[in-house]
């Protein structure tokens, strides 16, 4: 971990090395300032440029550090604010040479030098809020000045990250290269030598604020509070930036420093650092007889066909397709076809327009073509079929027969169903070991997280072709065993039970969604039954002769099997209230298919007739009952998931949480936030709801959790040693 020096003529070349991302440790700062201190002081070095190892810039401070460090003591010692300072001051001109990523503090580094060269396919951002902080050396001070106060809210406030031809159009970067950044920078460095450098320090650029900056930043707080529910970083980013057109650049560094200190050892920038690493410690999966990422070899999908274009199947052909890959998409008669190849057209279209407005029509690599056809002979060249018909089994076995026929020796075949059996569905094949379950999440073109669910015969071919595969989608995938509903399900149906129960005892649909949306959920329970449909859990409790017509005749209507039972969800299908794909649900919408939810004064007319006419009588449950009620089970059964060895550790149920259902980053996930309050305060209420309700098993409190309580509640990351072997499947 170092800055290397070499000299080329007149140029210092000072190069970064912190494998694998550079990062700016504070071992790399110190010999980062000792280096720049050197060459501004050696009379033969007339110019420097600053560079990454193996075509990296920096990917910004070392956030491993960050848990080892003492605020107090260490930020008076040294920062990054310092050697950027340095550079920055320096009568040298400093260039430097963005290759691969400038992210966080890697940026604001190249902020400070005098002249930013950057290859064609770098990309830059400040990404810090991302980690619950905000741009701590001189990020928030020095990009309003560079690119203006509106761009520089965005990029800060989001964490975007911009490729280079985007950054040299904002003016983060002064020009882009298509061959080597350093050679570039050592070019320019020769050719500045000797000219002004007050103008390129931008600590010195007057700060230009639009007439209306004030209302500006007032309402990107009000939007920022909306779409990021709860999180304090997104906030204190506009404070900064504040700061930065109120006060000069030195004031204004200061105002930073303590912003970002009020952040620094929060419990929400806790719980977004580790978010970041449990995603990637989730990509390094492993299976019982030893196979792991890094074992197993990957293949490469070129061609992929898609069985079916329902929503899910659309979503699933356009993200393949948009990662260049060459799409098949069958359907079975030909007016699904038509309807499915229309929608699938027009996201593509949208989707070009996107890349095209965001890349600034600067060449980049086209989408890849999809064809429809009926002719299911057409896949017996695809690389790798995703079947996405409905839930039924009987239907998605007689598709694998069919590919087992029709698809080439060791191609892969992977189902999209959301909890049905992968083995069952692989007992019909010839390949059972090349057949496995890709739970995509809707609208699959756009959300992050893919549930890999290894079946009990699937090889690690198949599973790191499908991780590859999930990481050239840009999506997080995540491998899981074969259980009903896998894991993000299995945990959200006693979730939604619980808040189903809620409104048997007296509450109302807005009541508990505004808790849990409080509580930082996108959406509340009953907003986002209705965005995925209603329908889908009637059909499937209909299957299992929970309701309808297979129902055994005298079943009490509030109890299936001895426990408790709501029918109040199947009482509104059967009223034709799917959600919002008939413009009511659990609310009423505008139009079929319309988005904004509103209170329905049918539902709540029906809510109290069903009240009155099963006698129930109302309770009092307070706002932070409600959040335990529904939280605690769902944390429960990630337990009981863990214990039955389903995910391999906390991390996969919280990346799988974050990604995939909407949970709030700044709380980590379920099992972070289990951690965060504490399993034995989880326990005690679990108890406490279990023995008033012995009739939802769901509350049974876990015997892990019991376990992990007994033994003085360990720190999360050493959960997964208490699983112990013979438990794992995974
Ligand atoms: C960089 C990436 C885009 C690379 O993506 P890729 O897909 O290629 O690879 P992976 O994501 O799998 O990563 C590979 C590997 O690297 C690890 N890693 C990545 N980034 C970092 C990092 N910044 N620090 C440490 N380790 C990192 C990753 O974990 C993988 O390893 P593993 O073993 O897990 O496989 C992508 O990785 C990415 O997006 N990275 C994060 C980029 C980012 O968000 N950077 C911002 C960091 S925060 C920051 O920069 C703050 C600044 O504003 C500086 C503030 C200074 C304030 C002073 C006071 C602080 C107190 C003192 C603390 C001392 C530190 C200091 O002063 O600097």
């Amino acid at each position: 971990m170092a800055a290397l020096k070499h000299i080329v003529g007149s140029v210092a070349v000072i190069t970064i090395r912190n494998p694998p991302v550079n990062a700016l440790s504070p071992q790399v700062q110190v010999s980062l300032m000792e280096v720049l201190k050197d060459v501004t002081l050696d009379p033969s070095v007339k110019a420097i440029v600053l560079c990454g190892e193996n075509g990296k810039f920096s990917g910004g401070a070392d956030i491993r550090t960050f848990s080892k460090t003492d605020p107090k003591t260490d930020i008076k010692r040294m920062s990054l604010d310092d050697v950027n300072s340095v550079a920055e001051r320096s009568r040298k001109p400093v260039v430097a040479a963005v290759e691969g990523v400038a992210l966080g503090g890697g940026l604001e580094l190249a902020l400070a030098c005098h002249y930013r060269i950057a290859h064609v396919k770098a990309r830059v951002g400040l990404t810090e809020v991302l980690l619950g902080l905000l741009p701590g050396a001189g990020g928030t001070q020095r990009l309003p000045r560079l690119i203006g106060v509106p761009a520089a809210l965005d990029m800060i406030t989001t964490g975007k990250i911009v490729p280079a031809p985007v950054a040299v159009k904002l003016g983060i970067v002064d020009s882009v290269t298509e061959g080597s950044a350093v050679e570039e920078a050592i070019h320019l460095a020769q050719k500045v030598v000797g000219q002004p450098l007050e103008s390129r320090r931008i600590c010195s650029k007057p700060i230009q604020c639009p007439p209306n900056v004030d209302s500006l930043l007032n309402d990107a707080k009000v939007k920022l509070k909306k779409q990021f529910r709860g999180a304090e970083s997104h906030q204190v980013c506009v404070e900064a930036i504040r700061a930065a057109v109120q006060l000069p650049f030195a004031e204004g560094i200061v105002k930073e420093r303590e912003l970002f200190l009020s952040l620094f050892n929060s419990d929400q920038a806790k719980a977004c650092q580790y978010a970041f690493f449990a995603e990637r410690s989730v990509a390094k999966w492993t299976t019982p007889s030893g196979a792991n990422w890094k074992s197993a070899s990957p293949q490469t999908i070129r061609t992929a066909a898609v069985i079916g274009l329902g929503t899910m199947g659309q979503g699933i052909a356009v993200s393949l397709a948009k990662a260049q890959i060459q799409v098949i998409a069958v359907e079975q008669d030909e007016q699904q076809l038509e309807k499915g190849s229309k929608a699938v057209t027009a996201i593509l279209e949208r989707e070009t327009l996107k890349k095209q407005q965001f890349e600034l029509a600067h060449k980049s690599d086209s989408f890849g073509s999809v064809t429809f056809t009926l002719d299911f002979n057409a896949l017996k060249n695809a690389d790798l079929v995703i079947e996405a018909v409905y839930e039924n089994m009987a239907l998605k076995k007689e598709i694998f027969q069919r590919l087992s026929s029709i698809c080439k020796p060791g191609a892969f075949l992977c189902t999209n169903t959301s909890g049905l059996d992968i083995d069952e569905i692989a007992s019909v094949t010839d390949r059972p070991h090349l057949v496995i379950g890709t739970h995509f999440f809707s609208p699959a073109h756009l959300m992050k997280l893919l549930e890999v669910v290894r079946g009990y015969h699937s090889s690690s071919t198949i599973i790191s072709t499908v991780m590859n595969l999930s990481k050239v989608l840009n999506k997080v995938g995540v491998v899981v065993d074969n259980c009903p509903l896998f894991v993000g399900n299995r945990l959200l149906l006693p979730y939604i039970n619980q808040a189903v129960f809620l409104l048997e005892d007296g509450r109302t649909p807005e009541e508990v969604d505004q808790v849990l949306e409080e509580f930082g959920y996108a959406m509340g329970p009953f907003r986002m039954s209705d965005l995925a449909g209603l329908d889908i859990g009637w059909r499937s409790r209909m299957e299992f002769g929970l309701t309808g017509p297979k129902l055994l005749p005298g079943a009490p209507v509030r109890q299936r099997e001895g426990k408790r039972y709501s029918p109040l969800p199947d009482i509104l299908c059967e009223e034709g209230r799917f959600g919002q794909k008939s413009g009511k649900g659990w609310y009423q919408y505008e139009t079929v298919g319309g988005r904004n939810a509103a209170r329905d004064p049918w539902v709540h007319n029906f809510l109290h007739e069903y009240r009155r006419a099963h006698a129930i009588k109302q309770k009092n449950v307070s706002q932070g009952e409600i959040l335990e009620w529904c939280l605690y089970p769902l944390i429960n059964e990630g337990f009981k998931v863990l214990e039955d060895g389903i995910a391999s550790g906390p991390e996969d149920i919280d990346v799988i949480y974050n990604n995939g259902y909407g949970w709030p980053r700044h709380k980590g996930g379920p099992m972070f936030y289990a951690s965060m309050i504490g399993l034995p305060r989880v326990l005690v209420k679990l108890e406490e709801f279990y023995k008033n309700n012995p009739d939802i098993p769901s509350l049974k409190p876990s015997n892990l959790l019991k376990a992990l309580v007994k033994q003085g509640s360990p720190p999360l990351k050493e959960w997964r040693s208490q699983l112990g072997y013979p438990n794992s499947r995974l």
